[in-house]
């Protein structure tokens, strides 16, 4: 048996009348950085809400920490230190930043009974939530929402981060400190899978890499080998690149 945190085998999914995902395969190993590649409606997002419950897979498994998680409720999924950026953020608008991320946090009824230590610490990793604490959540622009999202999501600890396209209308400058911060959270011990379009982000990311097409995990490998190879670039992503 593999030693991946999260492992799918064969996993397929219908959404209605849809058959969308079509036997996926994808390891994610504990400790590192894996992206999730791949055109337009090759499954990605599918994948990420098969994997928190959001959709029901139809055949297949899915391990977690070497439990099976396949049937298990979004809420019991969650509880297993699991969390899940999706692409829209999820953010309250009319909320401030502090009481979006107060919502997030299971043991603290009020701001003061926070684990200070670890809201320091977020705040570090993302300037935006300290600027922003008391503001509105909605009148942020769309980088630093995408960091009160990823702020929220390890108010309490993880031991597995997901987030849909992180990286999608950023600026930079923005990007570089997402990036930046991804990998302070990889090396304080968090896995994560990320969904990404540009190559870039993913590039000086991840360590691992499955790219989809059709629904299903098309090439899996280390990512440097990966961005050492454009021909298999070109062939697996087209023109995503
Ligand atoms: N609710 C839904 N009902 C019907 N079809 C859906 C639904 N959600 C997704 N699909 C279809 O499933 C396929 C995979 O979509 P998915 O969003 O998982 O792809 P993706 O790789 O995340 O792409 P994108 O980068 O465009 O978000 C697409 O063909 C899409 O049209």
């Amino acid at each position: 048996m593999s030693n991946a945190l999260l492992e799918l085998q064969g996993v397929h999914t219908h959404i209605g009348a849809y058959h969308i995902l079509h036997g996926v395969d994808l390891a994610v190993p504990r400790g590192e950085v894996t992206m999730l590649l791949g055109r337009n409606g090759a499954g990605k997002t599918t994948t990420l809400r098969t994997i928190m419950g959001l959709w029901q897979a139809s055949q297949g498994r899915i391990r977690f920490a070497q439990q099976d998680i396949t049937r298990l409720s979004t809420p019991a999924i969650a509880r297993l230190n699991i969390a899940y950026v999706p692409e829209n953020m999820g953010i309250f608008a009319d909320l401030t930043v502090k009481e979006n991320l107060l919502l997030a946090a299971r043991s603290a009824s009020n701001a003061a009974r926070m684990d200070r230590q670890r809201l320091d610490w977020i705040c570090e990793l993302f300037p935006a939530v300290q600027k922003f604490w008391d503001h509105p959540a909605g009148k942020l622009s769309g980088g630093q929402k995408q960091m009160v999202a990823v702020a929220r999501a390890i108010v309490e600890p993880r031991d597995l981060l997901i987030v849909d396209e992180p990286s999608k209308g950023l600026a930079p400058a923005i990007i570089n400190n997402m990036i930046d911060a991804f990998a302070r959270l990889k090396a304080s011990g968090v896995s994560i899978l990320l969904v990404e379009q540009n190559i870039a982000f993913a590039k000086r990311l991840g360590d691992g890499v499955a790219v989809m097409d059709n629904g299903r995990v098309v090439h899996a490998g280390r990512m440097a080998d990966l961005a050492a190879d454009e021909e298999l670039q070109q062939s697996l992503l087209g023109l995503a690149l």
